[in-house]
């Protein structure tokens, strides 16, 4: 195999490389992990790679994706990705698609032309679609994913060891609007605040939740807001300061709005508009405004935002949100924010470290050879700080398929709901497509087709109830059978009828029955290990941004799932909140 590869021959043997350089190798996700995975296959003597991403290069990508260079910001990853490696070994043969992996091009027979597939990517929907094309296809699939300095890496193989959704995540922080509204107590409510005001103000993202509810200072606030955004005229913008941070908030205290509160808001009384913050300053965002700068800053960024929905990475949005969340926080007693910070909030971010990211993807890369070497594969977690025998790096043994996984055990899932009210559309989008993740559902009830995504002459049953469907409709006890022809991916839908549902419990309006698994009931992982701990399984998870601020929301201690109207901010998947010790 010439000199390129006597290392590898020499520490692997020449079997190995053979089998390493002929194996066709599937890298979903050309991001943080993804560009370390790629250079690693392709040094490592692999040659026949497919990559794919959605995205192009962004500036913020190049501190840590390392095939980047600025001079290929806006161009598409996977592409450059692939020029980039095809230099490193020009015996490599990779091919790139900038295309989304959920594209119906990349179709199970597609999948099934590889021999193992890596996931890098940085979110659950993408995670969920591929962990089915792999078992659909019957192609075994290595899973990674880092949470600022957490990391791990786990091979999924259909019937041997669970897949990514046997152990549904916990997915979702939410709120009550309420606290956002009102009583808030801590910095992330202030910014939640403060991303409905700029979108009550500039638009983006739906309807701004702020004053729903409150018809009288709805007129009075939202129309200064208004006038404010579209006037950027720095007197009615001063107006608007003292409306939110003085007025209402002496409004509300005068309604008795605080009177069972712990603690009273103060109004900031002759608010005065400082200087912004220089951001000639080098700490200009890493230090806490004054109460004056704050006012300065929002009065700025309100002249300079634009109506656009509200993105951390522009500057006048942040600073916007940052100035108004800290005046807020003034407000409430709360202490304030660096713009740092913020942004974090605002973006739920856990930055991203590039090592864990390395680190993480040599792992992945070894599971990828013992994969196609038959060696015994492993779960393996990164960690923060030592364990007790002093390992960053803990292997454990991965778990068996979960019996009621219908993902990788085509079984049946249980659902209970009101038949005679729910539509099959809700049916269909919040349930089947919302919940289940069906890309593409056809139900047939007996022999009668229902719904089928591609069968317009089937759409006019969306409008009907479920117990009013063709066939007998879906009545308490009745069997759907739901495929998804997608991912291939057959499921038993067996129906209950509930009529006194909870709403408030079940504000989706059906609920998943706990003897049945599925991904609204969450369950642990066990980590085997010689400890007595346990660990909430954690989805893997791809980080952005560069600087080693953690900030994670506890979720909250009710069970009690989200109201419609709740803010829900997605932290798709936290990190394992205990540590597994050896
Ligand atoms: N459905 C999808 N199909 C293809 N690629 C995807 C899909 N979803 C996510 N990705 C890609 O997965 C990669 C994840 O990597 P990572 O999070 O490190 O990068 P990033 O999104 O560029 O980071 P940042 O958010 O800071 O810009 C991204 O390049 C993203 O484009
Ligand atoms: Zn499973």
């Amino acid at each position: 195999m010439g000199d390129r590869y006597s290392d590898g021959v020499s520490s692997l043997g020449p079997q190995t490389m053979e089998t390493l350089r002929k194996a066709k190798i599937l890298v979903v996700g050309a991001g943080g992990i993804g560009c370390e995975v790629l250079k690693n296959l392709v040094l490592l003597g692999c040659e026949r790679i497919v990559t794919v991403d959605l995205d192009t290069i962004d500036v913020s990508n190049l501190n840590r994706q390392l095939l980047f260079r600025r001079e290929h910001v806006g161009q598409a990853k996977a592409v450059v990705a692939r020029e980039v490696v095809a230099r490193l070994n020009p015996r490599a043969c990779v091919e790139a698609h900038h295309a989304n992996i959920k594209d119906s091009k990349f179709s199970v027979s597609w999948f099934g032309e590889f021999e193992v597939a890596a996931n890098a990517l940085d979110n659950v929907d993408a995670r969920r679609h591929v962990n089915r094309m792999c078992l659909a296809a019957g192609v075994p699939l290595v899973e990674a994913g880092t949470t600022g300095y957490l990391g791990q890496v786990f091979v999924i193989k259909k019937g041997e060891t669970a897949c990514y959704e046997c152990f549904p995540k916990p997915s979702r922080v939410a709120y009550p609007i309420c606290t956002i509204r009102s009583t808030p107590d801590k910095p992330v409510h202030c910014v939640v605040w403060a991303k409905e005001l700029f979108k009550l103000m500039f638009g983006g993202g739906g309807e701004s939740m702020l004053y729903e509810d409150a018809a009288v200072e709805k007129s009075a606030y939202a129309g200064l807001a208004a006038e404010a955004a579209a006037t950027r005229s720095p007197a009615i913008i001063a107006r608007l300061l003292v409306a939110l941070f003085e007025t209402d908030v002496a409004k509300q205290i005068e309604a008795g709005t605080y009177k069972t509160a712990k603690t009273t808001p103060k109004p900031l009384v002759g608010l005065r508009v400082g200087t912004p913050p220089s951001r000639a300053a080098s700490d200009w965002d890493r230090r806490e405004w004054t109460v004056e700068e704050c006012a300065g800053e929002l009065s700025l960024s309100i002249q300079d935002a634009r109506i656009n929905e509200f993105d951390k990475d522009d500057p006048a949005a942040m600073s916007f949100v940052a100035a108004a969340a800290n005046l807020r926080c003034a407000n409430f007693g709360i202490e304030r924010q660096t713009l740092y910070a913020a942004k974090g909030i605002a973006g739920n971010i856990i930055p991203a470290i590039a090592t864990t990211n390395a680190v993480v993807a040599g792992l992945q890369v070894s599971e990828i050879v013992k994969v196609l070497t038959s060696q015994k594969p492993s779960y393996t977690y990164c960690l923060r700080d030592p364990t007790r025998k002093g390992y960053l790096l803990q292997p454990t043994a991965l778990d068996e398929p979960q019996p009621g996984c219908y993902a990788c055990r085509s079984g049946s899932v249980t659902v209970a709901l009101n038949t005679e009210t729910t539509k099959l559309e809700t049916f269909v989008k919040k349930f089947v497509v919302g919940n289940l993740n069906f890309v593409k559902p056809a139900l047939d009830l007996g022999e009668s087709g229902i719904y089928d995504e591609e069968d317009d002459r089937l759409s006019e049953n969306l409008g009907s109830s479920l117990s009013d469907l063709p066939a007998g409709g879906i009545k308490d006890g009745a069997i759907v059978k739901a495929t998804d022809f997608s991912t291939d991916l057959d499921l038993t839908i067996v129906v209950k009828h509930l009529p006194d549902l909870d709403d408030q419990q079940y504000p989706e309006g059906f609920r998943i029955l706990s003897d049945q698994q599925g991904p609204s009931e969450p369950k642990k992982r066990s980590l085997r290990s010689d400890d007595d701990d346990d660990v909430g399984k954690k989805a893997p998870e791809v980080e952005e941004e560069e600087d080693d601020v953690e900030i994670l929301e506890e979720p909250p201690p009710t069970k009690k799932r989200p109201k419609d109207d709740d803010v829900v901010l997605l932290l798709e998947e936290p990190p394992p909140t205990k540590k597994p010790r050896l």
